[in-house]
């Protein structure tokens, strides 16, 4: 049930591992510093880690008569999470549902959760071009999604499969709010330099090359990973840090309505 949702916002990926859920978990905490109430939605059924991320394994959802109620990340609710892990016995319990099971949760996820009134739900969507995929897509259209935040590493071969996702959210029409390039350079632990360890800047010349907004470049940051396994977001813990202010200027963006309105004109 998403009615009491104002915004709905996916976030995408081409490929596995490259800080999608991390980005996802993080922003839903940005977003929820800065005083929207957020619901985090995991259907990345190829690994879903968002209660690893935020430290809610333990905790058991229900269902009641109108669908599942989500695990509410803190006393005053203002953030809502619901993922396909917790319905799973073991976190090491792998998925091995076929596709049309698959389908079918992920419909269901997107319809029978009981959303309360939520500002902003942020969506952890499954890598690739999958089935898995075209069935978020597909639901999609069906709902008032703002559009969608595409996470990529500025390698070539990351790149290549954001490219094709690009592709594949134009084919699919969904809106692409903007490229968030992670894992840009190694932020020292000690002095706080940042060293760019692999090629930098692809993700922003991608975003120039396809006319889609560049929101930021997150760099590979030790800290962050001190921040799994808790509800703390960097901009509360990290201040100061550069990636706190990355994701500072992501809520901005989003938030403003600007690139909305500037990709779906
Ligand atoms: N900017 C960053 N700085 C430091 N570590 C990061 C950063 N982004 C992601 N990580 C780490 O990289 C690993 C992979 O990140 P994450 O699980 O968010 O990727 P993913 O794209 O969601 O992967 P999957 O496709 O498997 O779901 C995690 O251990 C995470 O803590
Ligand atoms: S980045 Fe700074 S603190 Fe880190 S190893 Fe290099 S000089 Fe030392």
């Amino acid at each position: 049930m998403l009615d009491k949702v104002k915004h709905v916002i996916l976030v995408l990926s081409g490929k596995g591992g490259v800080g999608k859920s991390t980005i996802s978990t993080q922003l839903a905490l940005a977003l929820r510093e800065s005083g929207f109430k957020v619901g985090l939605l995991d259907i990345d059924l190829c690994g879903p880690s968002v209660p690893y991320l935020l430290g809610l394994e333990q905790s058991d959802v229900y269902q009641c008569d109108e669908g599942w109620v989500p695990i509410y990340a803190d006393e005053n609710k203002t953030l809502a999470v619901m993922s396909i892990a917790f319905l799973l016995k073991s976190r090491n319990d792998p998925v091995i549902w076929r596709g049309p099971k698959k389908t079918m949760m992920i419909r269901q996820f997107l319809t029978d959760v009981k959303w309360d009134e939520l500002d902003y739900l942020i969506i952890d969507t499954p890598p690739g071009t999958s089935d898995e995929h075209i069935t978020v897509m597909e639901c999609m259209r069906d709902v008032k999604c703002d559009g969608a935040v595409m996470v990529t590493t500025p390698q070539g071969v990351a790149l290549d499969d954001v490219r094709k996702e690009l592709t594949f959210c134009r084919k699919t029409g969904v809106h692409v709010l903007g490229i968030v390039e992670n894992m840009s350079g190694f932020v020292c632990p000690h002095c706080s330099n940042c060293t760019n360890i692999f090629s930098s800047d692809g993700g922003v010349e991608l975003a120039k090359r396809s006319g889609v907004p560049h929101l930021g470049t997150l760099p590979i940051d030790p800290r962050l990973n001190v921040l799994i396994g808790t509800t703390r977001s960097v901009l509360t813990e990290l201040p100061e840090s550069n990636t706190a202010q990355i994701f500072k200027s992501i809520v901005k963006q989003i938030t403003n309505g600007d690139i909305v309105n500037a990709v779906k004109d």
